[in-house]
């Protein structure tokens, strides 16, 4: 059975489908969004391998003319340089704006994908098909498209809603086990950021979702969808409590620029482990009590994710050189670090309180 969440934006409202076998009903759910019947597909390699075929015979059987675009796999390919390439061959293909685009893919796809809908031709739309956990619970939501830079991660973006998300939990059924785990990391954001009963629910459920548990995946992505889709509908520009699904993004997106997004440590993986910072920074300046860090990071290391820097050979990296990250972050107002904190789990909220220095200390492993 399909299970749909819709996002509420007035006249850029859009639902999200979650359900087994999505892709290969593909064409007949993308019609009805459809001006001309024609898509051209944005997809990486490994993607393309195991799940291009099913959507372009879909759309074969729906009467839609389809072209498709395989990039390179990875984070890297969330370039400029990729950028360009795909613009061209998008333009190169006369892809208009009656056109619709089709990020079939993780979020790396879907991310890039995105942005290049919104600046091409100033804007065509598109539609998502996530591939990775991580895309069906949370990048293929809200909108937000971006390439990164050297100086950090996302920093070149805009905001630009899909159509739809067709999101087939039987499509990770290809994905490798360290994907499942970084897809993860963001469906336990949820739990932690305002739902205590999520995350109780997957402190039981989390191991039969990795293990490939059908129905736990359906529900995982579902509970992740319906809330993303009420923050994104209540601050769709992240000008107050959208910020919180930024929870451990800060530290996180350090620790990517650090690994120079060469698959070192994945995004998730990053968030995992700036989650766990976040609730030690939370807890050594006396807003969360010990017990709720120690769960949050059994409930992590029990599924095999990475608590600490070390974990991914990130330590040693000067608190300086973290804080000069974090002063890119998307989040500063008036040159202050914004930081997600939480009073224990399921209660995160948005200060501009802390200072550097209280950061420094801690990464540093100052006493406290
Ligand atoms: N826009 C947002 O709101 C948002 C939210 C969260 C993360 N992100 C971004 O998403 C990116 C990470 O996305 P990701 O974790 O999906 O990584 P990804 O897109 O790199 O995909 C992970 C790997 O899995 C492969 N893959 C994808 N689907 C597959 C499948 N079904 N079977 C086999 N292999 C498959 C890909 O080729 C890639 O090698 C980061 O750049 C992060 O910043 C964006
Ligand atoms: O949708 C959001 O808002 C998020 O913050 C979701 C995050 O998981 C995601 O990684 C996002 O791309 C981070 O956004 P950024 O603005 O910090 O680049
Ligand atoms: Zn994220």
């Amino acid at each position: 059975m399909t299970r749909t969440v819709r996002v509420d934006l007035g006249a850029r409202s859009y639902d999200i489908a979650i359900g087994a076998g999505l892709l290969a009903a593909a064409g007949d759910a993308m019609k009805a969004v459809l001006s001309r019947p024609r898509v051209v597909i944005v997809t990486d390699r490994n993607v393309a391998d195991a799940h291009l075929g099913t959507v372009e015979a879909s759309c074969v059987r729906s009467g839609i003319e389809t072209a498709a675009i395989v990039l390179p796999p990875g984070e890297a390919t969330k370039s400029f340089a990729e950028l360009e390439h795909l613009c061209g061959a998008l333009i190169d293909r006369r892809v208009g704006r009656d056109d619709m685009i089709l990020a079939l893919g993780g979020g790396v796809i879907g991310d890039l994908a995105g942005f290049a809908a919104s600046i091409l031709r100033r804007g065509v739309d598109f539609i998502q098909a996530p591939t990775t956990l991580l895309a069906q619970v949370d990048s293929s939501v809200g909108g937000k498209t971006a390439v990164n830079v050297p100086q950090g991660k996302n920093l070149i973006g805009a905001f630009h809603q899909p159509r739809l998300v067709l999101a087939d939990v039987a499509a990770l059924d290809t994905l490798p086990r360290r994907e499942v785990l970084a897809g993860y990391a963001e469906v336990v954001k949820y739990g932690l950021l305002g739902d205590r009963g999520f995350f109780d629910w997957l402190e039981v459920n989390g191991p039969a979702l990795i293990e490939g548990d059908r129905a736990a995946r359906i529900e995982a992505v579902a509970r992740s969808c319906q809330a993303k889709a009420r923050i994104v509908a209540a601050d769709e520009r992240e000008s107050g409590e959208r910020a919180l699904l930024n929870l451990g993004h800060t530290f996180g997106h350090a620790l990517e620029a650090e690994g120079g997004y060469d698959g070192t440590i994945l995004h998730g993986e990053a968030v995992a482990i700036g989650m766990v910072q976040a609730f030690e920074l939370s807890a050594r300046l006396g807003l969360c009590n010990g017990q709720d860090v120690e769960r949050v990071r059994r409930h992590f290391t029990a599924v095999g994710l990475p608590v600490r820097p070390a974990d991914r050979g990130l330590d040693g990296v000067p608190a300086e050189r973290l804080l000069h990250h974090m002063a890119q972050d998307k989040k500063v107002r008036d040159g202050r670090l914004t930081f997600v904190l939480v009073r224990g789990i399921g209660e995160a909220f948005v200060t501009r309180d802390v200072e550097a220095p209280a950061v420094s200390a801690y990464l540093s492993g100052e006493a406290a």
